[in-house]
C-alpha cells in the first residue's frame, strides 16, 4: 500500500481558531509522524473536533501554520479523509456507498466495484455489501464509513469519536478496522473519550485542555507518567473544565 508517503510529517505551529470573538484553540503546536494512530484526548469542549476540522481544511485557522511535508495544501487535502461520529449513509447499498467516492474520483465502473468489494472483504464486511446502508446498525454503518474512507487509500485519516455510542462488541469491531487501516500505512489521527480505546490504539497521545495541546507524548509514557498536571488529573477521572 502507498502509505502516508509525501504527506507526513505534519508540522503544526502556533495554530489558533477564534469563533465569535472567543478563542477555541490557542497556540497549538505539534508534529505528527507516520506510524501508529495518534489519539487526541481531553475534556468535553477542549477543542478536539475543531482541531481535526482545521487540519482537514474544513475550517480556516485564525492564525498559525499547518504544514504537510512535500505537498501543497490543496494536494495534501485530496490525500486525506475524515469520518464523523455519525456517518452519512447514502440511500443505497453498503457496496454502492463504498463505491461512491471512487466514482467521484473518476474510477471506471468495474474497477471501482472490484476495489469496493475488496475493501469490504478485507474488513470482514462482505456480508453487508448488498444490504441497504441506512438500515444497518450504528456500528455497521460506522464500519462501512471506515471502509468507504479506506477505499480511497488516504495518506491521512481523521476520525472524530469513531465508536461513540457503540457497545463493546461494536467498538471492538471498529477498532479492528482502525488497526487494519493503520497497518495499510494510512496515518490515523482520532479523538476518543474512551481511555481504554486510546490505550489500545495509540502510538502517541495529544492531550488537549482548554484549546491548548498541553502534552504530546508516546502513549506508554503518557499513561504511565503524564507530565502535565491537567493530564494527570484527567487520567485519575478528576473533573476538568
Ligand atoms: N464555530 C463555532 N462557533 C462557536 N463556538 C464554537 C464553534 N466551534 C466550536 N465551538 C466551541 O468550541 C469549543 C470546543 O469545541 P469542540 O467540539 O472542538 O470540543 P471537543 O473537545 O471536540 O468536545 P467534545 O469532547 O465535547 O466533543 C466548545 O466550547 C464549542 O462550543
Amino acid at each position: 500500500m502507498r502509505a502516508g508517503s509525501g504527506l507526513l510529517p505534519l508540522q503544526v505551529e502556533g495554530l489558533g481558531f477564534v469563533a465569535g470573538g472567543v478563542p477555541i484553540l490557542q497556540d497549538v503546536s505539534f508534529r505528527l509522524e507516520a506510524g501508529p494512530p495518534s489519539v487526541l484526548i481531553g475534556p468535553n469542549g477542549a477543542g478536539k473536533s475543531t482541531l481535526l476540522r482545521l487540519l482537514h481544511g474544513l475550517l480556516p485557522p485564525s492564525g498559525g501554520v499547518i504544514r504537510w511535508a512535500l505537498l501543497p495544501a490543496e494536494v495534501a487535502r485530496r490525500r486525506q479523509a475524515m469520518v464523523f461520529q455519525r456517518p452519512v449513509m447514502l440511500r443505497r447499498s453498503a457496496l454502492a456507498n463504498v463505491e461512491y467516492p471512487l466514482r467521484l474520483a473518476g474510477l471506471p465502473g468495474p474497477e471501482r466495484r472490484a476495489r469496493a468489494q475488496a475493501v469490504l472483504g478485507e474488513f470482514g464486511l462482505g456480508d453487508l455489501a448488498h444490504r441497504p446502508a441506512r438500515r444497518l446498525s450504528g456500528g455497521e454503518q460506522q464500519r462501512i464509513a471506515l471502509a468507504r474512507a479506506a477505499a480511497m487509500d488516504p495518506a491521512m485519516l481523521f476520525l472524530d469519536e469513531p465508536s461513540a455510542n457503540l457497545d463493546p462488541a461494536a467498538t471492538r469491531a471498529v477498532e479492528e478496522i482502525v488497526t487494519a487501516i493503520a497497518a495499510r500505512g494510512t496515518k490515523v489521527l482520532m479523538t476518543t473519550h474512551d481511555l481504554g480505546q486510546a490505550r489500545r490504539l495509540a502510538g502517541d497521545i495529544l492531550f488537549l485542555h482548554r484549546g491548548r495541546v498541553v502534552e504530546h507524548a508516546p502513549a506508554a509514557r503518557f499513561f504511565a507518567a503524564p507530565a502535565a498536571p491537567e493530564a494527570a488529573a484527567f487520567l485519575k477521572g478528576e473533573l476538568l473544565w
